[in-house]
């Protein structure tokens, strides 16, 4: 891990100069995508890739960037400090693994795999209740960064309460709630492919190891989960999709989980409202990656008026749509804490395992200080919205993502 991520792109040319030859990943956002197109299956590219529809909402989440621009300030700064602190907690840099379920589908090492490239490079990873490495095993991946826990949200309190205690005794700090996953959306490149990685019984460990379900599962079927390990798994698949929690029903989640509560899939100042109402003490602004409503609006595009309603009385996360160094520069301009990023990184997953995952981190974290300083904004405390400018103009959709 560099000292100082200005320095990564000397690395880069170094080795291409003088050394061990090019990056495996390329650098360029626009080309990610397609360079993991080639190398995965086609279920797991597009279980990944895939949106909501038509993926308008994919395009929103991207357009929103776009609207903003930076106004760069000249003889400021060439050291940037971007540190922050969360809960409490000092953090090197404002930018989180997003929680994503079925990691098997880019690599076999899954979710320790993952995990383990995100702690060499410091970037707090945010396990989902959709895995399939052991929560133990996860957690030992994540070495000292911090950890948090995503939860699908069960219908059955029991089982909610048993994977609460088992984040807690296995070290995660911050649970984080998602919202707008209850059901899975109308997504095409699954549909046609006629594909559900749960189904295959992947993404599944959680529920099957889990000790509650385990035996809720027995007394209601007879059968022990080992023998009937494709019927458990779409056991706990009704067990946690399809559910109709209330926000009457955040007060019990607040009641059984001592640290940072965080509700993930916000988009309505009035959601975000109610968040506060229930003592939560943080949200995500997220739309999912576009993988949920489509047609909902860009995430980025609501992000300013929920700060404004919440910002100073919970910490305001962000994410979809995160490419670039400058796109982070932006949701943090405009009031996010931190940002979370998701399929980049599971495209460099997917083409190179750990490597590839941290190669994809490295350069974002790399292209972000650059940005930073660049703009002249020497600390994440300046970086405010009148770094920004939001104009009529958006942009070329054929040069971007
Ligand atoms: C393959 C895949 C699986 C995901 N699984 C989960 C999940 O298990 N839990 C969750 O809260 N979000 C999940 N997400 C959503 C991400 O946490 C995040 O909101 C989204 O990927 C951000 O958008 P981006 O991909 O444009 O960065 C998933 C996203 C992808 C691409
Ligand atoms: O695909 C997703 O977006 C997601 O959140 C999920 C849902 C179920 C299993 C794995 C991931």
């Amino acid at each position: 891990m560099p000292e100082n991520y200005g320095q990564y792109q000397q690395t880069i040319y170094s080795n291409g100069m003088f050394s061990s030859g090019r990056p495996v990943i390329t650098t360029d956002p626009r080309l990610l995508e397609e360079q993991a197109r080639k190398t995965m299956s086609l279920q797991s590219f597009g279980y990944i890739a895939g949106g909501a529809g038509e993926k308008a909402t994919m395009d929103s989440n991207r357009l929103a960037f776009r609207q903003w621009k930076l106004i760069p300030k000249m003889l400021r700064t060439t050291e940037v400090d971007t540190s922050i602190e969360l809960f409490g907690e000092k953090y090197s840099h404002p930018v989180l693994m997003a929680p994503i379920g079925v990691q098997a589908l880019a690599h076999r090492d899954k979710e320790t795999g993952l995990a383990e490239a995100c702690s060499e490079v410091d970037v707090p990873y945010i396990l989902s209740t959709a895995s399939g490495s052991s929560f133990e095993d996860i957690a030992a991946s994540c070495g000292d960064v911090p950890k948090w826990y995503q939860l699908y949200w069960p219908n059955d309190n029991d089982i909610t309460i048993s994977l609460l205690k088992r984040a807690k005794e296995n070290g995660y700090k911050a649970l984080v709630v998602t919202l707008d996953t209850w059901t899975l959306a109308w997504r095409p490149a699954d549909l046609d492919t006629g594909y559900l990685p749960f189904l295959a019984g992947i993404g599944t460990e959680f529920g099957l190891t889990d000790p509650v379900f385990r035996a809720k599962f027995e007394a209601d079927t007879g059968s022990k989960v080992e023998d009937e390990p494709l019927g458990a798994a779409r056991a706990w698949l009704q067990s946690i999709f399809g559910v109709n929690h209330t926000w009457e029903d955040v007060a019990f989640l607040r009641k059984n989980w001592d640290g940072p509560l965080i509700l993930k899939g916000i988009q309505h100042v009035d959601d975000a409202r109610t968040a506060l109402k229930y003592g939560c003490d943080g949200i995500v602004v997220s739309n999912h990656g576009g993988r949920q409503l489509d047609g909902a609006i860009g995430s980025l595009e609501v992000l300013p008026e929920i700060v404004d309603a919440v910002g100073k009385d919970m910490t305001v996360l962000f994410d979809s749509g995160i490419r670039t160094g400058s796109d982070i520069v932006k949701a943090i301009a405009l009031g996010a804490k931190a940002v979370f990023v998701g399929r980049p990184v599971m495209y460099g997953y997917g083409i190179n395992g750990k490597e590839g995952a941290k190669e994809v981190l490295q350069g974002l974290l790399a292209d972000f200080y650059l940005s930073m300083a660049i703009a002249g904004i020497p600390s994440i405390a300046d970086c405010h919205r009148e770094v920004l400018r939001k104009v009529q103009y958006g942009g070329d959709l054929k040069a971007s993502l």
